[in-house]
């Protein structure tokens, strides 16, 4: 287990936002434009504990690579927290340990064995099937400016008919209440806007989103400025892309011309 003391006066005050609510001791070290993220942030505003914010710039500084990130979390990886001492990351093992401490209730993360399995179901599918799928198809377009795999793009859309089987059933992904599998699941699909990839024609889940959207008062705060930080950084990767490809072209005119 990592525990690490906490220790303020070495992470700058200039990115931290103090939430107040009821207190605790948690820090809270995420990016904005990260899904992960915003579904623990969402958490945290379902729970209305108080949090140290820390914001790090994966994108245009790569602060997750700076040692003293490294050291607390060898993975390198936002969502982080830091509970006096006690160093967590992975998002769903952050959702159900937030929730089991400082939860007045079971609802967001039951503790009736039956109904609590039913909400790790829907945590597993998202990490092995949902989210799994959105990230292999779109990273090797974002990273590697691959046009895309057209058999991962069927393996997105299946998990996404699954998702929408559930929805047609059930008012909340894992049941009639909110849970952190919808907080999860919520801000997977939602990094679609991020791509301009639509889940319109998925009725369920479009009436689901929808639904939340309105629900969470604390949706837009959590969610909005991220999703538009992700399509920015979209936009750049493609406008990069589109640059490579140009000047792959106009090298192979020059050569050929040359012959
Ligand atoms: N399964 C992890 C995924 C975390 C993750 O990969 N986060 C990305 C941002 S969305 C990250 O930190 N990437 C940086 C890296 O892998 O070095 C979770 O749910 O927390």
């Amino acid at each position: 287990m990592f525990r690490r003391k906490r220790n303020k006066n070495k992470i700058g005050m200039d990115s931290r936002k103090k939430m107040s609510f009821s207190s605790c001791s948690v820090e809270f070290i995420y990016m904005a434009a990260s899904p992960p993220c915003r579904a623990v942030w969402m958490c945290i505003k379902e729970l209305g504990i108080d949090v140290d914010m820390r914001h790090i710039d994966m994108y245009k500084k790569a602060e997750h690579t700076q040692p003293w990130f490294v050291k607390l979390n060898p993975q390198h990886t936002v969502p982080t927290i830091n509970d006096d001492g006690f160093i967590l990351w992975e998002s769903r093992a952050i959702l159900g340990y937030l929730v089991n401490k400082y939860g007045k209730d079971d609802r967001l993360y039951p503790t009736e064995p039956q109904k609590r399995a039913l909400v790790d179901r829907m945590l597993y599918f998202d990490i092995g099937t949902l989210y799994k799928s959105m990230v292999d198809y779109f990273q090797p377009i974002l990273y590697m400016g691959s046009s895309g795999d057209p058999q991962k793009a069927n393996q997105l859309k299946s998990s996404l008919d699954y998702l929408d089987q559930y929805l047609e059933i059930e008012e909340y992904v894992a049941g009639d209440n909110l849970t952190i599998a919808d907080l999860a699941i919520l801000a997977t699909v939602t990094h679609l806007e991020g791509v301009e990839w639509s889940y319109k024609s998925y009725e369920n889940i479009f009436r689901w989103v929808t639904k939340l959207k309105t629900e969470l008062p604390y949706y837009n705060e959590c969610n909005q400025g991220g999703i538009n930080m992700f399509k920015d950084w979209v936009k750049l990767r493609r406008e990069q892309a589109a640059a490579t490809a140009a000047e792959e072209a106009a090298k192979s005119v020059r050569k050929n011309s040359r012959t």
